[in-house]
């Protein structure tokens, strides 16, 4: 048997009957809050106005009108319609592009500066907001019971245990069977992941459908074409803890927390900043410099200074830095001996 058809199913249910993309459109175009999110919104929806288009001349057809020319011009309204749309979906796309190009600029200043970024991403609705925030303070961050509460790519900056500073770039959550015209138009959203030094996978596991929705994650993140490397060093969080009494992971390398409560957050800390630091080829070093040069002072520059023990017989200090592997060389050069 076939399966049955929107009328069917309203005809049998006496309700109104949506399919998935128009749900999840609609709770995109609520959810979309800055000029990027709605155009992409306004992307995704041309399909739909597409088939929409098709759907109402069929029936103007049947209701044997006819095709209608517009006086003069030669073009049918369905002509009409359509080189309108096709004319709308350049117009969008070109915004987007612009504002791509923008985001790419962040980018390279943000290398730059080589802050490491940290990508959260997981289902939508298991608390990836909600981590970051508790991990940053940032208290601009709206975590909220909803789907897709976060339609953009946002970063905030946080210090792990070793000093530093890292950016946590919060990203638009997984769904399972995301339609295909969604997932074209926010896969420009988690082009920053592929940039990213670590991804951590945030998930829900109080949801009866965790297994499902790690797969369906798990899934996308290979659809991406990420780097091996990230795939492999991808650290696994369990959050919601709180709402499973007596949880134990039953799976290795696999860091428990509550986001809400903020248990957790400590061990978390110390896994980032190991996994970060060998992600970006960082080392802790103890270097011995002496006072009355510029060494101290370049290396509070490049590196992170997380403390300094002074010599006063000798006139130098013991500095414990976290420095990259260039900046480590650059310092050997500057200053020989
Ligand atoms: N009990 C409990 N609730 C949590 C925890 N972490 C997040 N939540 C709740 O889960 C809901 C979703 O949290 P968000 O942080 O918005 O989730 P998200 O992954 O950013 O969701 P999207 O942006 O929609 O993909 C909110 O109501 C949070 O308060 C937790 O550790 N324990
Ligand atoms: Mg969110």
């Amino acid at each position: 048997m076939a399966a049955p058809t929107k009328k069917e199913l309203e005809a049998a249910w006496g309700v109104e009957v949506f399919d998935r993309f128009t749900v999840v459109l609609h709770i995109f175009r609520c959810n979309a809050r800055t000029k990027e999110a709605r155009l992409q919104v306004a992307l995704a929806e041309i399909p739909l106005l597409r088939s929409n288009l098709k759907r109402d001349v069929a029936h103007l057809h049947r209701g044997g009108s006819g095709s209608r020319y517009i006086m003069g011009s030669g073009e049918s309204f369905m002509q009409v319609q359509q080189r309108l749309l096709k004319e709308k979906e350049a117009k969008i796309r070109k915004a987007l592009d612009g504002l791509r190009k923008k985001r790419h600029v962040l980018r390279r200043q943000r290398m730059r500066r080589e802050f490491p970024v940290v990508s959260m991403v997981g289902y939508t609705n298991c608390g990836k907001t909600t981590l970051i925030k508790a991990l940053t303070g940032d208290t601009a961050l709206q975590p909220r019971d909803r789907l897709f509460a976060t339609l953009d790519v946002t970063a905030h900056a946080g210090t792990l245990p070793s000093r530093l500073t890292v950016l946590y770039v919060d990203t638009i959550g997984f769904l399972s069977q995301l339609p295909h015209g969604l997932i074209e138009s926010f896969a420009a959203t988690l082009e920053d992941v592929a940039h990213s030094d670590l991804i951590v996978h945030v998930r829900d596991v109080s949801h009866p459908e965790a297994e499902l929705q790690k797969a369906s994650v798990v899934a996308t993140l290979r659809g991406l074409r990420l780097p091996a490397p990230l795939l492999d060093s991808m650290l696994e969080v369990h959050n919601k803890v709180d709402l499973v009494p007596g949880y134990h992971p039953t799976e290795p390398n696999v860091v428990p927390v509550s986001a809400l409560l903020g248990h957790g957050l400590q061990e978390l800390k110390a896994e980032l900043d190991a996994a970060v630091l060998k992600a970006t080829g960082r080392q802790v070093l103890t270097l011995r410099v002496r006072l009355a040069g510029a060494q101290l002072s370049w290396l509070h520059q490049e590196a992170t200074v997380q403390q300094v023990d002074v010599i006063p017989e000798d006139g130098a200090a013991d500095v414990r830095v976290v420095i990259s592997h260039s900046a480590y060389g650059k310092f050997r050069k500057l200053f020989p001996g």
